[in-house]
């Protein structure tokens, strides 16, 4: 990559690739002030990005180029598309620090049978934070006017989506609860140890969901998630499938839930009996093997903590493990990402059982819900969570809400159909519901 005056644009003739200009410049933090409201309303939901934690991340507007794709090798079609984007831009990057320069936001189809396209999305500014640091990023085609020096200024705040209804989608819960059943039988005579099942909701609210309503609430109410939008999915999730950072590659494994009752002392004591739940246990050793499995394959060393600690959010607790280890093979983070999906958190043990059943008893697609969703430098850098407790924009006014549970020997389908509502609260309270 070079860095001559945008009038040395090249035209790539026959090239699949928008040629991009990339520019990023430190700006100081107190002009960034709160990132997500920096957003300006969109006037389609999936015209924004965030990826957002305690103050920090992304957030960006405006499409100057989007990738899309279906099927098996969707990961791999992503990453050359990325390469070939990167290695032709012009950029200029006073920052050089991971996520400075060419940055695309990702949300990938959990399954290669679905219809759903993945995507990958370059917005035209990017406003980062880490630590002491902010920046803008912006990035034009040679056929976009460059915008103007950006005004950083806080948004008026979104407005309310109005009353908004609920209603089972593909399968009513009683249903599902049947699916949890049946999954259970298939585990204790075959071969299958967990599989991960999913049910879908349908909120419809009075008037246009504005992402920004969602975001904000979300990040004030769990504070510990990864609050993001990427091409009208929005949610907040606690699961860090993997990051990558100048070769250092750490995952936060979560499996094995309870429900809070918002009772702390009670809540204590219920963290300690999910610490010593053999079933939770089991379900959370399945999610850690296959995630250290496929780490090992790319890293020169690995460390994986024996026991799991108790991730605290406001509506569940979880089993979480951090795994780290240090890549040997110059992978990035989403050929890393698109090895270790689907891990045991979202299908289940032996995968290719796991994702039959899933198949044939969701009788859903789950579209971009539980893939892969994040953001990739052009050096590979980047962080790619699972899109959990999460809803996909099916129309300005409608989002699909997802919520799937770990089932193995033990489980009992009452309490799976209570865990699932605990882990569709974070959007239902969102939306206002
Ligand atoms: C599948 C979801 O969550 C996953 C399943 C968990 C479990 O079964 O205990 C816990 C965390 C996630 O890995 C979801 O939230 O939809």
């Amino acid at each position: 990559m070079t860095s001559p005056s945008p009038v040395d644009v090249p035209h790539p003739l026959g090239s699949q690739h928008p040629a991009l200009v990339v520019r990023t410049v430190a700006v100081p933090t107190a002009r960034v002030g709160d990132l997500l409201a920096l957003l300006p309303e969109p006037e389609d939901a999936g015209d924004i990005v965030s990826w957002v934690r305690k103050g920090e991340g992304f957030v960006g507007w405006g499409r100057v180029a989007t990738f899309r794709a279906t099927g098996v090798d969707r990961f791999e079609q992503a990453q050359s598309w990325w390469r070939g984007v990167t290695s032709e831009a012009i950029v200029r990057d006073d920052v050089d620090e991971p996520g400075t320069g060419p940055i695309a936001f990702g949300s990938m189809a959990y399954s290669r049978r679905s219809g759903t396209e993945s995507v990958l999305v370059v917005p035209e500014v990017v406003v980062g934070r880490r630590g002491d640091l902010a920046w803008v990023t912006t990035t034009t085609t040679d056929s976009t006017v460059p915008p103007a020096d950006e005004p950083l200024a806080a948004q008026p705040d979104p407005r309310d989506p109005g009353e908004v209804v609920f209603a089972d989608r593909d399968l009513s819960t009683q249903g599902w609860a049947q699916a949890v059943e049946e999954a259970v039988a298939r585990i204790s005579t075959g071969t299958l140890d967990k599989v991960v099942l999913a049910r879908a909701v349908q909120a419809t609210a009075g008037h246009r969901i504005d992402p920004r309503w969602l975001l904000t609430r979300l990040a004030e109410d769990y504070d510990t998630t990864w609050v993001f939008a990427v091409d009208g999915l929005v949610g907040a999730t606690p699961e860090m499938l993997v990051r990558l950072e100048r070769g250092l590659v750490t995952s936060r494994v979560l499996a094995g839930t309870i429900r809070r009752t918002g009772d702390d002392s009670h809540d204590l004591a219920l963290a300690g009996s999910l610490a010593r739940s053999s079933k939770d246990l089991e379900e959370h050793e399945y999610a850690v093997r296959s995630v250290a499995d496929a780490l090992t394959a790319h890293t020169s060393s690995i460390n994986v903590p024996e026991t799991p600690f108790v991730l605290h959010l406001n509506n569940v607790m979880h089993l979480a493990t951090d795994v780290a280890g240090v890549v040997r093979d110059g992978s990035t983070s989403l050929a890393l990402a698109a090895s270790l999906h689907p891990s045991a958190a979202v299908c289940g043990t032996p995968t290719m059982d796991a994702d039959t059943v899933i198949a044939e008893l969701e009788q859903m697609d789950r579209g971009r819900y539980a893939g892969p969703v994040g953001w990739m430098d052009a050096s590979g850098d980047g962080e790619w969570g699972i899109a959990l407790r999460c809803g996909w924009y099916e129309s300005p006014q409608s989002l699909r809400l997802y919520a799937g549970c770990g089932i193995v020997a033990g489980s009992v389908a009452e309490d799976e159909v209570a865990e699932s509502v605990a882990k569709l609260m974070p959007m239902r309270s969102a939306l206002g519901g």
